[in-house]
């Protein structure tokens, strides 16, 4: 027996380490090894250092236990890659995303569905026989019920107004041309939407996407991927929204659907700073374009939101700079969203905003009211569950699909 002692505790010893590495997936899409130059056509010429970066795993420490607060530099998760299946994931095959040019108008016929009451109810108006103070009052009436903010609705009417009346017009056309010209005005064409998603210093870009539960930030997430795919870029995602151990699994499917590798734990309430720090890390090592981290809604006052995306940010910021803080809004929401579009605001600073669910309102003037809320532009609009239904925002097919 004395004789077997030694060996029974070699065992367990072994399944001590192994049992502490399981918590973190990396579901790799690529091998690990060194990358000796530019891989694409986008990545700058000086990515890659000469003879390229030799992606060791990290030594294995115990990993935190679900809750606790510990900071990633003192709680190293090793990569191991695991079976899709051990990780409790469906295997599943790899598509092929849709283009993303072009996508807003391929999409339109959704808008044009939704938010038609408001393009054809002002049009029906400004082409009445006379246009009178009821008829004004009815269009800025309309313009409120679409979500459009009092204040760029004072200054829509009295635009047009100023403009209907030097010109003297009735005619339908020419009082569209007029009305689509003060809209695009108010979405503001000149914003810059453009995404930062691309390398830079030697470093991934690196997007925080953030937002209350259920207005669709992890299909956002799971969406982008394939935008960003679809535009040949290598990506990572982090599971940080670890409130769940299902929306973890949920972002890993997504990512799987197009190859992409998710980071990953499986224990509810770990701690997210934590997966989103071993994420930027992978994405690091790996040299891929972007790290995409989902966070979690959840939180129940602001004190507790502040202190959990702040950990986040500061975390991810230890390895290299967050580039953009993407804030996702359900338009179906109206005011509520503005809302906690300010306290978000206050949190990180956000650099976009992701509307979802506009298939699904007549609301679309939020787009307007959130833009001068927070003076952020939408750069991306959500118009369906499907996996290839969110779209860079364009201002003028935007107010072209609500006048047709
Ligand atoms: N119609 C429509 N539904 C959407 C859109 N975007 C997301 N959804 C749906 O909204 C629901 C919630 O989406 P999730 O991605 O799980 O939301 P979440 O913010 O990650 O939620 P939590 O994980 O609970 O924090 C899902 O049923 C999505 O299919 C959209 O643009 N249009």
């Amino acid at each position: 027996m004395n004789d077997l002692l030694p060996i029974i505790l070699a065992i367990v010893a072994v399944i001590i380490v192994v049992g502490g590495l399981i918590p973190v997936f990396l579901k790799r899409r690529k091998s690990t090894s060194t990358y000796a130059g530019p891989r694409d056509a986008n990545d700058p010429a000086d990515a890659a250092p000469a003879g390229g970066t030799i992606v060791e795993d990290a030594p294995g420490t115990a990993t935190p236990a679900p809750g606790t607060v510990v900071e990633p530099s003192d709680a190293v998760l090793p990569e191991i890659d695991v079976p899709d299946d051990a990780a409790g994931l469906e295997v599943v095959p790899v598509e092929t995303p849709a283009p993303v040019e072009g996508r807003l108008n391929r999409l339109r016929a959704r808008l044009v569905k939704s938010n038609n009451i408001l393009g054809k109810g002002l049009l029906a108006l400004l082409s009445s026989d006379k246009i009178d103070e009821n008829v004004w009052d009815e269009v800025e009436e309309t313009l409120l019920l679409a979500d459009l903010g009092t204040e760029p609705t004072t200054q829509l009417v009295d635009s047009l107004r100023d403009r209907v009346k030097v010109l003297g017009t009735r005619d339908p056309e020419h009082v569209k041309a007029l009305l689509r010209d003060e809209l695009v005005k108010l979405v503001d064409p000149d914003m810059d939407r453009s995404l930062n998603v691309d390398r830079k210093g030697g470093h991934p870009a690196i997007m925080i996407v953030v937002g209350v539960n259920g207005v669709g930030k992890t299909t956002t997430v799971g969406k982008l991927a394939r935008v960003l795919v679809a535009e040949d870029k290598d990506v990572i995602l982090g599971a940080a929204d670890t409130f769940r151990a299902a929306a973890s699994h949920q972002l890993a499917t997504w990512g799987q659907r197009v190859g992409v590798p998710t980071v990953m734990s499986d224990i509810d309430g770990a701690d997210p700073a934590s997966v989103a720090y071993e994420a930027v890390k992978a994405g690091i090592e790996q040299e891929v374009d972007v790290v995409m981290i989902d966070t979690a809604g959840r939180l129940q006052n602001k004190v507790g939101l502040m202190d959990e995306l702040g950990k986040v940010k500061r975390v991810v910021e230890k390895l290299a700079e967050v580039d953009e803080v993407l804030l996702v809004l359900d338009a179906t929401t109206g005011q509520n969203g503005l809302n906690q579009a300010k306290v978000f605001a206050e949190v990180v600073n956000i650099t976009g905003i992701v509307l979802t669910k506009l298939d699904g309102t007549a609301k679309g003037g939020i787009v307007v009211a959130i833009q001068k809320a927070l003076g952020v532009p939408v750069k991306l609009v959500g118009l369906g569950e499907g996996p290839d239904d969110l779209a860079p925002f364009e201002a003028e097919a935007f107010v072209d699909a609500l006048l047709n």
